[in-house]
């Protein structure tokens, strides 16, 4: 390290005293001017003192040993001084020396000279000293104002150059930090010999090499300067900061020194490559210069030394940093391993986890898809079953009938029942001989006994209220005369428990019951609304503030959704209870009249009305049910009741709404464009329940005592042609077959017609003097042939009743008779005598016997076409079988009941129903105005007739005329009933 620091350009001191200088400079930056100046004062002092030590006490006696700033310039101004200390450091290098110049005191006129003489030293003493390589001043710095520092530093240089000198080992090098003047002038020195050839052989290059030669050399020598910042740097410090600041000190040096070599090696490196034959080739041709060849060999080693130098501390940093890299890089592959194994983990943790996931998806999707499937097929078998369910209610009529029979209030043991005998769907009750003797049977789609239990007539009625939450319309209503037990099966008694409960309770227990069991699927709403119809208006039953106040209301048509009554109170019931609070309060409210049959009897219609909103809980498809549960008014006739006044217009009004129902629901069967819906409130109040898809079911009720069976055989025919027409209307596609057999039993009928005709024709002829009117049957023409007539015929009535066994009679219901088929092959329309006949007979009978009300439309056309027959055939089949009217309706109050049971011929006989007025509806009524053209002379159509014959009624009808036209009425329709009785007895025998 010394070797190599021998052979740098800079010594260890002087960069000690650059750094020291810096740190000296920047902690006091406040004292800077007073430091400098206190250094330049010591230097000062140094020059001085060294001068006078140089030339002697008497040659410098005008220079102080501590001099000040212009003592010192003006002791050195004359040049006299540096002059003599140059000669004595290079002998002869200021060969002439002006002695004493600038005395211009000693010698005042030579002043100019003086200074002549003066600038003559100080400028030979420059130029000596300038080749000596040290560096100059300005000879102005000698003069006021100028920069003594300068001369102070040539002469430190001088005397490090002296110093130097006489040591005689190194390579001189200045370490003063004042650089040699760029500015200074080229003077030419008079004696200069030492350095002539030095400075004539050297270049800029070789000048700067020697000069670091020269401070190199300098370096080894105590430097006072260095001294002097170190004293400078440590003079304010405390002791325990010495250490501290000596520390950084060193470490500063430390890396300036670094820094130095490294610069330095660069610049031999660089200068080396520019000039490859550059100092180092001249200083080999320079053949009287071999020191330099020398130091350019020391240059040589210095430069790999410092190579070698660089090399090693790289390569120590390298192997350390690679070391440290290297471990670093260890230890981050390690990590990386580590990640990475971790990685590969995780991925196939992630791996298995989205496998398991994907299996879980799918068997998910599986089971989703399963679900849906499932909850698909669910609603469609739902559905399906919806459909079925109320396809089979279709099949089994959208109108059906079911029988009651009232038990025997009196609780005799010896009671009597008109009621023969019950068996499924048919009632047969016994006829006293009043109203024709003998048996009569009734085919309903049920009938239910005296004994059948409230839960037993419900459990035939539940199917419907399923209709109502699958949003279909439906209709119950109790029919029957007064006291009949209406009230009991649609409410139950007065003292109500849970099992005398009726349909009313039963049918929206049911009603909630079903709901909450779909309300998975289906969310239902229900609210009541309950009126009643008295003397056709109509009043709300469930207002508690009074009910005249909202009486009478508006019915209105509003069937879109379904609310008739919207005035009337529409009340949301949640249970049973709700309905029961609800129903007490409305039969409180009913309007309850005393009549003599019944106590209770009700003369006004009640409608309990259940609206039903079921809202799908998946789709939100909306479903809208009704249900109007109806307890219609007495149907009893007016005479029995013994009513006047007040009572005989509610009963008016009450058979008149019975009467528009009779008419809707035969405008229904016959599935007539226009239905007479407003021709009372009840049957507005019921249009929604009555046509369409709604379906209709009606409790008949008969009582069992013998008083009542007039009204009681009115009541069954009513119902069963309510019967019939539906299950006529339901079997128009069902089998064709049995068309066919009923065709042939047309055919056959129609043979014995014939037969039977030639043998009373045989008969007469044979009678002696026997006349038979051309209009009247021959054993009708007095009352005993009457009365023969009718014990002849109930056996066959009987016979027709008996012979129609429960097989056939179920076929009845369900096949279907097409009207002109049977009409092509019937016998022919019976006419009759005169068309007003009938009316008066008519009317008779309406007053009397409670016959149908529109009976007059059917006459009418009854008796168009039997005018026809009769002009077109010229007598026949009707003259000779239908009684005398006159004799018929004389006979009293029911003779048409009578002439109509009682038709006392063969083919009545042969048919069960030959009396029913109003037979033919049970055939297709579309096709009669056909049949009426064909018929009719005048080619006019006539009209059909419809269910409104069924009405018993109470009063003679405004259209009827007084005639005896009832007379074809009677043998006519029995004559087209029997016909089909016939042939559906001779179907069910020949089964
Ligand atoms: N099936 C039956 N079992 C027992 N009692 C019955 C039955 N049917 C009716 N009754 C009783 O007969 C009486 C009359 O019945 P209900 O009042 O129901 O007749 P109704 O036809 O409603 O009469 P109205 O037309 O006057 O209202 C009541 O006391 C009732 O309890």
């Amino acid at each position: 390290m010394m070797a190599a620091e021998g052979a740098l350009s800079f010594s260890v001191a002087s960069v000690m005293e650059d750094v020291l200088q810096q740190h000296d400079t920047r902690p006091q930056v406040l004292d800077l001017d007073s430091r400098r100046a206190e250094e330049a004062a010591t230097r000062r002092y140094e020059a001085a003192a060294w001068l006078r030590k140089m030339i002697g006490v008497v040659g410098a006696r005008e220079l102080p040993a501590q001099p000040s700033e212009e003592e010192f310039r003006l002791a050195l101004r004359s040049g006299l001084i540096l002059c003599l200390v140059i000669n004595k450091v290079d002998p002869g290098a200021v060969p002439k020396v002006v002695e004493s110049p600038c005395d211009s005191a000693a010698v005042p006129d030579g002043a100019a000279l003086s200074i002549y003489q003066c600038f003559e030293n100080v400028r030979n003493f420059l130029v000596a000293v300038g080749q000596l390589g040290l560096p100059t001043f300005e000879p102005s710095d000698l003069e006021q104002g100028g920069k003594s520092s300068k001369i102070v530093n040539c002469i430190l240089a001088l005397k490090s150059y002296s110093e130097w000198k006489l040591t005689g080992n190194g390579v001189w090098k200045f370490g003063g930090n004042v650089k040699a003047t760029t500015s200074g002038k080229n003077f030419i020195r008079k004696n200069s010999e030492p350095f002539k050839n030095y400075s004539r052989n050297t270049s800029n290059t070789e000048t700067s090499t020697n000069a670091q030669l020269l401070e190199t050399e300098n370096s080894k020598m105590p430097n006072s300067s260095l001294n002097m910042l170190v004293r400078a740097v440590l003079l304010d410090k405390k002791p325990e900061e010495v250490p501290m600041l000596v520390e950084s000190v060193l470490s500063k040096v430390m890396e300036e020194f670094e820094n130095r070599i490294a610069s330095q090696v660069d610049f031999k490196l660089a200068a080396a490559k520019d000039t490859p034959n550059g100092s180092r080739t001249q200083l080999k041709h320079t053949s009287d210069d071999t020191k330099y060849k020398t130091e350019d060999k020391k240059l040589t080693l210095l430069e790999k030394d410092q190579k070698i130098h660089k090399n090693s501390i790289s390569d120590e940093e390298t192997k350390r940093r690679q070391l440290k890299y290297q471990m670093a890089f260890d230890g981050q592959e390690r990590d990386i391993k580590e990640l990475k194994q971790t990685l590969t983990i995780t991925k196939a943790g992630m791996q298995f986890m989205q496998m398991k996931f994907h299996e879980e998806i799918q068997n998910l999707g599986l089971h989703i898809h399963g679900l849906a499937s499932a909850a698909s097929g669910y609603h469609r078998v739902l559905e399906e079953n919806r459909k079925l369910y109320n396809q089979v209610q279709d099949l089994k009529g959208n109108i059906r009938v079911y029988c009651r029979v009232r038990p025997s209030l009196g609780g005799r043991s010896d009671f009597k029942s008109v009621v023969d005998s019950i068996e499924e769907g048919t009632i047969t009750i016994n006829t006293p001989a009043k109203y024709g003797k003998g048996c009569r049977s009734f085919n309903f789609n049920k009938v239910f006994g005296p004994t059948a239990t409230q839960a037993e007539v419900f459990a035939d009625t539940r199917p419907l209220i399923r209709s109502v939450l699958d949003g279909f319309n439906v209709c119950i209503f109790a029919y029957g005369q007064t006291g009949s037990g209406k009230t009991h099966t649609m409410t139950g008694p007065k003292d109500l428990t849970e099992t005398s409960q009726g349909v009313n309770y039963r049918a929206l227990s049911d009603l909630f019951f079903i709901a909450e069991q779909r309300k998975d699927t289906l969310h239902y709403d229900v609210s009541v609304q309950m009126i009643e119809i008295y003397n056709e208006q109509v009043r709300d039953l469930l207002v508690t503030e009074g009910l005249n106040k909202r009486y009478p209301f508006q019915l209105i048509i509003f069937l879109n959704n379904g609310f008739n009554v919207p005035d009337a109170s529409l009340v949301h019931v949640e249970s049973m209870y709700d309905v029961i609070d609800l129903m007490k309060l409305g039969h409180k409210n009913r309007a309850v009249g005393a009549t003599a049959l019944n106590d209770r009897s009700s003369r006004s219609h009640s409608c309990l009305t259940v609206h039903v909103q079921g809202r799908d809980v998946t789709s939100g498809a909306v479903l809208r049910g009704c249900m109007h549960l109806v307890d219609l008014a007495g149907s009893e006739r007016v005479d029995k009741s013994e009513v006047a006044g007040d009572r005989l217009k509610e009963a008016q009004h009450i058979n008149k709404s019975l009467s528009a129902l009779g008419d809707v629901i035969s405008s229904l069967a016959q599935k007539n464009s226009h239905v007479p819906y407003r021709n009372s409130k009840l049957t507005q109040l019921l249009q929604d329940s009555l046509g369409g898809q709604a379906k209709t079911l009606m409790f008949v009720h008969i009582s069992p005592e013998l008083n009542a069976v007039g009204e009681t055989l009115s009541t069954l025919k009513f119902a069963e042609r309510v019967a019939t027409v539906e299950l006529g209307a339901a079997q128009v596609h069902k089998d064709t077959s049995d068309v066919k057999d009923l065709k042939e039993q047309i055919a056959n009928l129609k043979a014995a017609l014939a037969k039977k005709e030639a043998d009373q024709e045989q008969k007469v002829s044979a009678s002696p003097g026997g006349k038979l009117s051309s209009r009247s049957p021959p054993n009708l023409q007095n009352g005993d042939s009457y009365t023969e007539s009718k014990s002849q015929r109930k056996p066959k009535t009987d016979v027709a009743n008996f012979e129609m066994d429960k097989k056939t009679r179920m076929r009845q219901k369900t096949q279907s008779f097409d009207l002109d088929e049977l009409l092509a092959n019937s016998p022919p329309w019976p006419p009759i005598s005169s068309p007003g006949e009938t009316y008066a007979e008519d009317d008779r009978e309406m007053m009397g016997s409670g016959d149908w009300v529109d009976k007059v439309m059917v006459n009418k056309q009854d008796a168009a076409a039997a005018r026809c027959w009769e002009a077109e055939n010229n007598g026949g089949f009707y003259q000779k079988y239908v009684p005398d009217s006159s004799k018929l309706y004389s006979e009293g109050a029911h003779g048409f009941e009578i002439a109509s049971t009682d038709g006392a011929d063969e083919l009545d006989a042969a048919t069960s129903d030959s009396s029913e007025p109003d037979l033919l509806w049970q055939f297709n009524h579309s096709k009669l105005p056909t049949l009426s053209r064909l018929n009719n002379s005048n080619g006019k159509p006539t009209k059909s007739p419809d269910l409104r014959s069924m009405i018993p009624r109470l009063g003679p009808s405004p259209s009827r005329k007084p005639t005896g036209s009832h007379q074809a009425q009677g043998p006519t329709r029995g004559g087209r009933q029997g016909t089909a009785a016939e042939m559906k007895r001779k179907a069910g025998s020949k089964k």
